[in-house]
């Protein structure tokens, strides 16, 4: 699968913008605020239907105009497919695949398999453990359907709760029926979702460790573990043990919604002992680790995009990637770098098809 053409009109910092890719590497050069990162951007919003980097669609229209339209023909399988992505001020977002459009965002997600490592992957480290169940979700739900529309009803379903438990507040009622119609509906879509995350994560661990192997070139004792209120029973039993607590706090303090996943080198959190080249290889075979992941589950090669990724690692660390992906058909590969030299030189070394974009 790769993209073959990409068309911009007022997204971010570009009025209008076309790009004919290669089917290979792609690589964007140019000074630091040309619009590198953004262009990235638009192709993860072609395969995800929004943006990695800016949640707010609003922000991702060129200032001072009202919609922005990201449009882009790929090929996959022998076939063209043309993905139109547009938002206008004031409407709601319209994703179309050949002229159709998608009733549900949810049935776009895994058609364009993409994986991208950015600067920004920063957050899988620092941030809350929101960002982490994301990245497993994400990992999970490119190459799962029906994991995503479980997550998608537990995700609503304990907003009812939510609502429920503050109108019982509001209203100085409180009825336990509606309460345990909710508590049952969590647990079973809860459950699905739990025992899908632990084979994910049983899966997915010897594939990182391989990956961070490669990369740090070095044996550290780093690990990746799931951590879930569930691993202590059932969640009807913490949902019902838990109904006080939650009607004081007005909010639903059990379930699948609270995971987490531990990041480690020997056995202590990477985020305080881990040094900056150690958390940034560790993310970076965090995202290698998905990307192989998804291959072999969604049995497509992902597109990839690595941003600023030569500027943020040591040679040997860059040596090691390159070597990765010469060594592996990668599939479509985009590069954003500020120097066309240096990116050349590595680019060259990696395959004879390849195309530089000066920005
Ligand atoms: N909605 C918007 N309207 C207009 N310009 C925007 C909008 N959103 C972002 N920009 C501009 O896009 C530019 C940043 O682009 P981008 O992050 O793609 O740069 P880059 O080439 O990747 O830079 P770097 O090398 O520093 O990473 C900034 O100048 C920013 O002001």
């Amino acid at each position: 699968m790769f993209l073959r053409h990409l068309s911009l009109v007022n997204y971010k910092n570009f009025d209008s913008k076309d790009l004919e890719f290669d089917p290979v590497i792609n690589c964007l050069v140019g000074d630091n605020g040309v619009g590198k990162t953004n262009i990235l951007d638009a192709i993860y919003h072609l395969c995800f239907g929004k943006s990695y980097f800016n949640p707010v669609s609003t922000q991702n229209i060129k200032h001072d105009t009202e919609f922005f339209v990201v449009d882009g023909e790929f090929e996959k399988e022998g076939r063209s497919e043309k993905i139109i992505c547009s938002f206008k001020k004031g409407t709601k977002k319209v994703i179309k695949r050949n002229g159709k459009p998608y009733e549900k965002f949810s049935e776009h997600i895994g058609f364009l398999p993409l994986v991208i490592i950015s600067p920004a992957d920063r957050d899988l480290i620092l941030e809350g453990s929101d960002t982490r169940r994301k990245f497993m979700d994400g990992v999970i739900s490119q190459s799962d359907k029906a994991y995503l529309n479980n997550l998608i009803k537990y995700n609503k379903v304990l907003t009812q709760r939510n609502s429920l438990l503050k109108y019982f507040v509001a209203n100085h009622t409180f009825e336990k029926g509606t309460l345990s119609i909710y508590n049952e509906q969590l647990h079973a879509l809860g459950s699905e979702i739990h025992k899908k995350r632990l084979e994910f994560i049983s899966s997915f661990i010897p594939i990182f460790k391989e990956q961070y192997e490669h990369i740090s070139d070095k044996e550290e004792q780093i690990m990746l573990s799931y951590e879930s209120q569930l691993d202590e029973g059932s969640l009807l039993d913490l949902l019902e043990a838990n109904i006080d607590k939650d009607r004081a706090l007005q909010y639903t303090s059990v379930g699948i919604h609270k995971d987490d996943l531990n990041f480690t080198i020997a056995e202590h959190p990477i985020k305080k002992f881990g040094s900056q080249g150690q958390q940034k290889s560790f993310l970076i075979a965090l995202k290698l680790a998905q990307f192989h992941f998804i291959k072999e589950q969604a049995s497509t090669t992902p597109i990839l995009l690595l941003d600023d990724i030569f500027d943020k690692l040591d040679e040997n660390r860059v040596s090691h990637i390159v070597g990765l992906v010469k060594n592996d058909n990668f599939g479509q590969i985009f590069i954003s770098d500020t120097h066309a030299e240096r990116t050349e030189n590595v680019v060259k070394n990696i395959h004879q098809s390849y195309k530089i974009f000066t920005l």
